[in-house]
């Protein structure tokens, strides 16, 4: 009997498509009768490589094409879901979409990345003037609170342009800033030389986890896809986003978080952190309650954490780095 195929959209970096491939291995084990295809895309924020991420204010650079390929269902090459790190994705989906699942997340530290032969192993061994390469607000804001000894500079590209820059013998960087979850994706995780835990760095909204996409109402898919979800990372994710929603950070304004979701007592602890651009001011808090309907009571601790956080003075810091992104 000939399989049904079903068509993944995904970007067209190493990392998007190691992601699509897990997607299509975790749904064929499922679901024998159908056949995934992965169609690979070069969006606009693959394309743009020059400017630093947060100039362009939080727009969908790196969704909208796969979008317009998954909304006209008779486009020439239309797919039924896009595989998309979730972190990636804005809080409030254009009209037409929905989040059909949230897949399992692999560490979603943030880690640092030493050249090969380097002969230091973590940030306090570097010198005085030291340049780390990072185009995160969240991640040199929080490490410039520690360590104002050191620099911090924009490194864009992919992972491995990335891994290229730090790892050329000229290089301009001692070290670089990644996500320990894309490496480990990529099997690369023996180029992380140190782990932040969450005393160093609060990790991205959505970090490490994987969201996939797909039509509003379309039934088939979110059949199909609830049985790739992950309950746990499902309701960590949704209060994380609740929280960056209401807080109306895009996705490059420092906002850190940390999660924990303790499935046996259904207690969800989710922390946040706000820090200004150069790391001298900072509001954390944190908010816990226990989960009942998982959707409802998981945006609901992250919309508290929210007003709790503004209720401190988050607003004021967000409002002033949204400030300096227009000037
Ligand atoms: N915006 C780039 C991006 N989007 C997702 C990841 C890594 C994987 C993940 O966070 O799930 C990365 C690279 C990085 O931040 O190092």
């Amino acid at each position: 009997m000939s399989k049904e195929v079903l068509v993944i959209g995904g970007r067209s970096s190493k990392l998007a498509v190691a992601q699509s491939t897990k997607v299509k291995e975790l749904i064929e084990e499922q679901f024998p009768q159908y056949e995934c295809r992965i169609v690979a895309l070069k969006t606009l924020g693959d394309q743009i490589q020059s400017k630093p991420l947060y100039s362009f204010g939080g727009k969908a650079v790196w969704t909208k094409e796969l979008e317009d390929l998954l909304y006209h269902e008779d486009a020439k090459e239309r797919i039924d879901l896009i595989v998309h790190s979730l972190k990636d994705v804005p809080t409030l989906l254009p009209d037409g979409f929905e989040i059909g699942a949230i897949t399992k997340r692999v560490d979603p530290s943030d880690c640092l990345v030493m050249p090969i032969d380097s002969k230091y192993k973590s940030l306090d061994d570097l010198p005085n003037g030291s340049i780390v390469g990072t185009s995160s607000i969240r991640r040199s804001a929080q490490l410039k609170r520690r360590y104002p000894h050191l620099k911090f500079e924009s490194v864009r590209g992919n992972i491995h342009t990335r891994l290229k820059k730090v790892d050329d013998p000229e290089s301009h960087y001692q070290c670089i800033i990644l996500a320990a979850a894309g490496l480990i994706r990529m099997g690369l995780e023996s180029r992380i030389t140190q782990t932040f835990n969450s005393t160093m760095m609060y990790h991205a909204v959505g970090q490490g986890a994987m969201g996939i996409e797909i039509r509003e109402g379309d039934e088939k898919l979110r059949n199909i896809l609830s049985k790739i979800s992950d309950e746990e990372t499902t309701v960590c994710c949704l209060a994380e986003r609740s929280l960056m929603r209401t807080l109306e950070g895009g996705c490059s304004v420092p906002i850190g978080v940390e999660t924990k979701y303790d499935a046996s007592k259904k207690e969800l602890l989710l922390k946040g952190i706000v820090v200004d651009v150069d790391g001298t001011k900072a509001i954390e808090e944190q908010h816990s309650i226990i989960i009942q309907d998982s959707k409802e009571d998981s945006m609901a601790c992250g919309k508290a954490l929210a007003e709790k956080m503004k209720q401190a003075g988050a607003k004021t810091i967000l409002d002033s780095i949204n400030l300096d992104r227009i000037h």
